[in-house]
């Protein structure tokens, strides 16, 4: 699901007030979140963003250059657990917005990339609201979904707070 207008809007201004100088960001699609966050990006800013449906680059190109954040946008072709042990990047704003049974592993991989102060979004945690009601034991997405929540509210390493925007957005703090 891409990020709407409001949510966008959200991670522009987050960005802003942020003011990284690399950001991460789990899942492409068409650009969109992408550019939303390039907008708070500082002056000699890059955002770093990992699609694994390489059908995909076309059109993520065409939104870059009309947003005119090419330059600042580095885009990955891959998976993103395959490649974030490789980035020898240390991010201050990152966005997990992929496959959601992969959350934890991609908390894992990016935690080990931040510095004390970095924030960590993770998009679509109330799940339409999956996470508050019966789960199905075949559901396992919303089971993954609701351990990875629970896990950033004890989880030391972080302050978290659950905002809910949309589809539900986490915001993480590094400590
Ligand atoms: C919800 S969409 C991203 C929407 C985008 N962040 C936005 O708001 O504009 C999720 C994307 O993650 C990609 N994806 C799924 N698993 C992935 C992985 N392991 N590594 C990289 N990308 C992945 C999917 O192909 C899909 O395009």
């Amino acid at each position: 699901m891409i990020s709407g207008h409001f949510q966008g809007r959200f991670l522009s201004i987050l960005s802003k007030i942020v003011r990284p100088k690399n950001i991460l960001e789990i899942g492409t699609y068409t650009g969109y979140s992408a550019i939303c966050l390039a907008e708070g990006l500082s002056q000699d800013g890059r955002l770093y963003t990992i699609e694994v449906n390489e059908e995909l680059c076309a059109i993520q190109q065409k939104y870059f250059i009309k947003s005119g954040f090419e330059n600042h946008i580095q885009p990955y072709i891959g998976d993103a657990l395959d490649l974030i042990p490789n980035m020898d990047v240390v991010f201050d704003l990152i966005f997990i917005d992929a496959e959601k049974k992969n959350y934890d592993a991609y908390f894992e991989a990016c935690i080990k990339k931040t510095r004390p102060g970095s924030v960590i979004l993770s998009d679509n945690v109330l799940w339409s609201g999956k996470v508050v009601e019966q789960v199905d034991s075949t559901d396992k997405t919303t089971q993954a979904l609701l351990r990875y929540n629970q896990k950033l509210q004890s989880d030391p390493r972080v302050e978290t707070v659950l905002l809910p925007i949309r589809d539900g957005l986490t915001l993480s703090r590094v400590l």
